[in-house]
């Protein structure tokens, strides 16, 4: 696509792109319409907080790919994603505007909330960018304090429901079902051993946020086809193991996907996860997790 065509510009970390984030989505590709414009989102990475505060704690919803991916299905045709650097931060507002938002992008309408601030030290506001838009040439929609109250949804209540393992209520925020992705590796092969063969999530990004240690029902996608299972996120303390995993047992499947690449869906929590006498008490907690799983799963079909 031409970096130069017209584009109608909105600019945030959008992480989880939730209920409230798909609002000013749906107003942006509409307004890009409307124009005959882009519809773009300008998205920085990392995170301010990972680069200025070497803040290696924080835990995004989406990895940089699964928000990029999730912005393209709702429309929006290109997202920018600056290099969040210290060099980037230290630039003053109005050259922030005029290198990127101007030049770079050729921004025609750009859409911010009330409270946005931009620049080094965060120092400018809309009054400024109204300002700036009457140098440029461009316009800006501001997204009112009642419009952005309207939706009492945030990435911090996402991130909070997630870490005490209230799937369904993060699933209502973010209008999706939560999801990870990664690749299966090999585990210590003892699943097979009592009847529940699990797969092993790797997840690389170091920065996803991971739910709670507990069992969950999930959903994937394998080879084209709609697959439920249950899914351990923990240490295993049966086993006495030492190092956190995330292992899915999946319903009426059997095959080897050594190496595959899942993207899985959380749908609700069953319990946390406990240290049993021994695998074969640990099994028979396995096949009450499974009708449990089952009889969940049937609801959703109800
Ligand atoms: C749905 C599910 C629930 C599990 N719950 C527990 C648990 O409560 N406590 C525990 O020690 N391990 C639990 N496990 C993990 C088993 O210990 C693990 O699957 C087994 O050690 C096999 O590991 P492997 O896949 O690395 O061979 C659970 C696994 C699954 C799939
Ligand atoms: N129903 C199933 N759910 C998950 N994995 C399965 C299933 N059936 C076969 N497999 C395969 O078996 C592997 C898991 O076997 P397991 O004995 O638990 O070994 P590991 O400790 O390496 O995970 C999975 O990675 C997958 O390739």
């Amino acid at each position: 696509m031409n970096s130069k065509s017209e584009k109608v510009t909105t600019i945030g970390t959008y992480d989880g792109v939730h209920i409230g984030h798909q609002k000013i989505l749906k107003q942006v590709v509409a307004l890009a319409k409307k124009q005959g414009y882009v519809p773009v989102v300008l998205t920085l990475f990392p995170h301010p907080r990972m680069v200025l505060q070497k803040d290696d704690s924080i835990k995004l919803l989406n990895t940089i790919e699964e928000r990029i991916e999730l912005l393209k299905s709702l429309g929006i045709e290109e997202v920018v994603v600056k290099k969040f650097t210290k060099d980037f931060a230290n630039l003053s507002a109005q050259d922030y505007v005029k290198q990127i938002l101007v030049d770079e992008l050729n921004s025609k309408h750009i859409v911010i909330g009330y409270d946005h601030h931009f620049g080094k030290n965060r120092s400018a506001n809309i009054t400024d960018l109204k300002a700036f838009a009457n140098l440029y040439d461009f316009k800006v929609e501001e997204i009112s304090a009642q419009d952005l109250k309207d939706v009492t949804v945030s990435s911090t209540k996402i991130r909070t429901a997630l870490n005490s393992g209230e799937v369904d209520l993060a699933n209502s925020y973010l209008g999706y079902n939560f999801f990870i992705t990664g690749t299966v590796v090999k585990g210590k092969e003892l699943g097979r051993t009592i009847d529940f063969p699990t797969a092993n999530i790797n997840v690389t990004a170091t920065y996803k946020l991971i739910p709670s240690d507990g069992v969950y029902v999930v959903k994937s996608i394998i080879e084209n086809k709609i697959v439920f299972g249950m899914m351990n996120i923990g240490t295993n303390p049966t086993v006495d193991g030492k190092t956190r995993s995330i292992e899915v047992h999946f319903f009426n499947f059997n095959q080897d996907i050594y190496n595959a690449e899942l993207k899985i869906e959380f749908l609700k929590r069953l319990r946390s996860e406990q240290k049993y006498e021994n695998l074969e008490a640990l099994k028979m907690q396995l096949q009450k997790d499974m009708t449990n799983a089952s009889n969940y799963i049937q609801t959703l079909n109800a």
